[in-house]
């Protein structure tokens, strides 16, 4: 199965929840005959009764599709103001937050107002639409020269900072560099034991602390082992509990501290982990942690099954941070490099 198609089958929900309300908006508006005139000037024609779908008949075979301008058939509709707020509200809905869904159904009107579109053209308008806004953010992890380069991982609990190490750790092994991992997050002994199953998985050491102990003087020590070892990677591991933000931020600053003593340049990356399943409210996670930590890239988990993806879109139209990874499922194999043309396909439901 090629990745496109994976993901496009584990990220069903989002593609469901917009491809269907803009199949919606179009047939609402324009469902039995194709060439009537749509409405115009007005709110879009409520239909008395719900738009018929097509017989499987009458559905072109794969050579009819092949062959046929691409939605020639289709019903269609003016795109006119009522039906661009339709738009507006089918991406609000999927997460795209207010500012950038405005932004996105503007666009798409552009050179096609007052026109007729059919579902499918705004399909692909949606995903060209989408894949312009996420393409500058597609940056994987950047590797540096120095040894062990630093990545320092951080988030909310829960938000996949454990399962994304066991994955990159993993990735980067099987691409023949020599990782460590540090369990940072010394106060529960849950996310150490976590951390340790991911190690033995990707076949990658972890370094512990006692319980309770100094998360700093824990990364001080792996970063001096990591080195005298000659390892490419450190990732370390960091607590998540924002509901105390001032002694996060004062421990992730010490963290950064002591690691500068050791390299002046470390951490090489600060890593974000945001889950997709909280929609909008990642948006808020990076307001925070760019606050309180020197944020470099982003890796996004749980787009698997999750209707909110276009929190994605959201956040790369208002940070621009890079995106380096998604995962999509909780196998050591499920975490993917951002491509933004396969995501805005699987986010608007394209099958190709
Ligand atoms: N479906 C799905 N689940 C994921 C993904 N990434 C992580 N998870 C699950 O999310 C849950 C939390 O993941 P962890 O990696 O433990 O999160 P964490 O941020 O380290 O959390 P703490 O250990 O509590 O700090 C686990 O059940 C993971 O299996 C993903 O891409 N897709």
């Amino acid at each position: 199965m090629s990745f496109f198609k994976k993901l496009r089958d584990k990220m069903f929900r989002s593609s469901d929840k917009i491809g269907e309300g803009l199949d919606a908006l179009v047939s609402d508006a324009a469902p039995a005959d194709p060439f009537v005139p749509a409405a115009t000037g007005g709110a879009p024609q409520a239909s008395s009764a719900p738009a018929p779908s097509q017989p499987d008949s009458a559905k072109p075979g794969l050579l009819g599709r092949l062959f046929s301008a691409p939605g020639a058939d289709e019903p269609r509709r003016e795109l006119d103001d009522a039906m661009l707020e339709s738009l507006e509200d089918v991406l609000i809905q999927a997460d795209m937050g207010v500012d950038t869904a405005l932004r996105v159904s503007a666009n798409i009107a552009e050179g096609r107002y007052g026109k007729k579109i059919s579902a499918s053209e705004l399909r692909r308008a949606l995903a060209t639409e989408v894949a312009r806004i996420m393409t500058p953010v597609a940056q994987p992890l950047p590797l540096y020269p120095t040894k062990p380069q630093v990545v320092l991982v951080v988030g909310v609990n829960g938000s996949g900072k454990t399962t994304t190490i066991g994955k990159l750790a993993s990735q980067f092994k099987a691409a023949g560099k020599s990782v460590v991992i540090a369990a940072g997050d010394t106060f529960r002994a849950a996310a150490v034991e976590q951390l340790q199953v991911w190690g033995t998985r990707a076949g990658v050491p972890v370094l512990t602390a006692p319980e309770g102990s100094d998360p700093a003087s824990l990364a001080f020590d792996a970063f001096t082992k990591a080195r005298a070892d000659g390892a490419d990677l450190l990732m370390i591991d960091t607590a998540g509990r924002l509901q105390n933000r001032a002694d996060l931020m004062e421990e992730l600053a010490k963290i950064v501290r002591v690691l500068r003593k050791v390299d002046p340049t470390a951490p090489h990356n600060t890593l974000l982990v945001l889950d997709a399943t909280t929609g909008q409210n990642a948006i808020a996670q990076v307001e925070i942690f760019r606050k309180i930590a020197d944020v470099s890239g982003l890796v996004m988990t749980k787009l698997d099954g999750t209707a909110k993806g276009g929190v994605l879109v959201s956040l790369a139209d208002k940070f621009g941070l890079p995106i380096h990874a998604i995962g999509v499922g909780e196998q050591i194999d499920d975490l993917a490099p951002f491509d933004p043309e396969d995501f805005a396909r699987a986010l608007v439901g394209l099958d190709t």
